[in-house]
């Protein structure tokens, strides 16, 4: 099942450029919009109209507090609907980053495919990035972590502005593919993001270019609570998260799901028996060292 985000500064124009690219896929493909507004009423999905195919999450942002029920809402939409396609768009503050790392999971990863991962870029709101430190790092975050940006509502800018924004955005991202305003989204487009390879492969294989890094490590031995415990206790900055299943050594036969994030690890039961991995998100990981401490976490 092929993925597909979008993301994007609030009012960028996510949601015109879904209509338009629903337009534009072949009629026989089966997708499914996942839609996360951030707020209790659910607006986006009736700008789009269609309901049948249209999931809501609301009450929360996938990239935080929805992340799990975007992990069950992928699961069900695979084995009731297994549509070809699922877009999620996100909400204008999600971060991509926090995004990637939700549908990483161990258990989504088996039967997805990230294709693309699009931001829209309101060009206007680039070129006068006056906001809070927290609302600015979340901007360049959606820009630099796309490999397809959408250079949206250059019609309002003059043509020393529309370069002014081109570079701002090269100056982020020189790696991803630019489409300037949604309107010159073509055919050509939509063949382009399938011939893609999975992006969390990509992301593996070519971490420079994505500037995020994961490694999946499979496990073929259980692991003791206590040393696993210290071992992300001690894990450095640019380890963003840990996540996977573990079995542990005093209970070898029940299969634990382990979390990671901002330093803090929770290990809960799965109610599933899956093959032990473990999958690291970060920046500049040191994968020999990491391994190393896996195998030592397994064997001694
Ligand atoms: N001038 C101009 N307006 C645009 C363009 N694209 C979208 N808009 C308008 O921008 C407004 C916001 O567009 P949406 O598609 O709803 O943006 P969004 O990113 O889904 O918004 P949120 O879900 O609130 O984050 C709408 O009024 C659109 O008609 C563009 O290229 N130029």
């Amino acid at each position: 099942m092929d993925i597909i985000i979008i993301s994007g500064f609030l009012g960028s124009g996510k949601t015109t450029f879904l209509k338009k690219f629903r337009s534009l896929l072949d009629k026989n493909m089966k997708s499914v919009i996942l839609m996360n507004e951030f707020g209790e009423v659910d607006i986006d999905s009736n700008i789009i109209g269609e309901s049948q195919s249209i999931k809501s999450m609301t009450q929360g942002c996938i990239c935080c507090s929805l992340k799990e029920d975007l992990e069950v809402q992928l699961h069900e939409l695979y084995y009731n609907l297994n549509p070809d396609l699922i877009i999620i768009e996100a909400t204008g503050v999600a971060d991509p980053v926090e995004i990637i790392d939700a549908i990483s999971a161990p258990a989504v990863m088996e039967f997805t495919q990230l294709k693309q991962l699009i931001t829209v870029v309101d060009s206007q709101k680039l070129l006068t990035l006056n906001t809070t430190p927290q609302m600015k790092q979340l901007y360049l975050h959606q820009i630099k972590y796309a490999n397809t940006l959408i250079l949206n509502k250059l019609d309002v800018l003059t043509e020393d502005e529309i370069n002014l924004a081109r570079n701002a955005i090269k100056n982020i991202n020189d790696q991803a593919y630019i489409i300037e305003s949604i309107e010159h989204l073509s055919e050509k487009d939509i063949v382009k993001f399938y011939a893609d390879h999975n992006l969390m492969n990509e992301i593996e294989r070519h971490p420079s270019a994505h500037n995020i890094q994961s490694m999946t490590i499979k496990l073929s031995n259980s692991v003791e609570i206590e040393s696993l415990h210290h071992w992300l206790g001690q894990l450095d900055d640019n380890i963003y998260r840990v996540k996977g299943f573990v079995t542990l050594r005093h209970i070898p036969d029940e299969t634990y799901l382990l979390q990671y994030a901002f330093g803090i690890p929770q290990y809960e039961p799965y109610e599933l028996k899956r093959e032990p991995v473990i999958v690291i998100i970060g920046s500049q990981i040191d994968k020999e060292r990491i391994k190393q401490q896996i195998e030592m976490l397994q064997f001694s």
